[in-house]
């Protein structure tokens, strides 16, 4: 359902502004929420503390962190899904990507929370 053209013209393309018109929230196109978690009696119990550790796990990355793509022996942009691990989740073998510290402050935080 997550992968139905109609709903999500080219489902399978990474375009995350899909969901967004004049910068605001789409209404028209429905949220992935009310079908990733399944719905109903079986809908999944543990759909509020999933979001909720995204969100934080998402935060705290581009909080503390610049992330830089690393391009391929040919310069080019790497392509994450030239190479995908199937699954019951799909994800991409591998992203080539250098994470650094968004500064100073940034790295101390790091550096004391490991
Ligand atoms: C991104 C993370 C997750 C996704 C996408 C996800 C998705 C789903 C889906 C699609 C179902 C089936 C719903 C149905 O049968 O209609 C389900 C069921 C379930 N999920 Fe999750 N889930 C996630 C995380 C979690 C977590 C963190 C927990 C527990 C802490 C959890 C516990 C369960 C349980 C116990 C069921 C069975 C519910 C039932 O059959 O009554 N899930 N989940």
């Amino acid at each position: 359902m997550l992968h139905d053209p109609k709903e999500y013209p080219e489902p399978t393309c990474f375009r995350p502004e899909r969901y967004l018109k004049d910068g605001k929230l789409n209404p028209a196109v429905r949220s992935p929420n009310t079908l990733a978690f399944g719905f109903g009696r079986r809908i999944c119990p543990g759909r509020y503390l999933s979001s909720g550790s995204l969100f934080m796990t998402i935060a705290s990355i581009l909080h503390t962190f610049d992330i830089h793509e690393i391009p391929d022996d040919n310069g080019k942009a790497f392509d994450p899904f030239s190479s995908v691990v199937t699954g019951l989740i799909s994800t991409p073998d591998h992203i080539p990507c250098k994470l650094i510290p968004r500064s100073d402050v940034k790295k101390h935080l790091i550096d004391n929370s490991i």
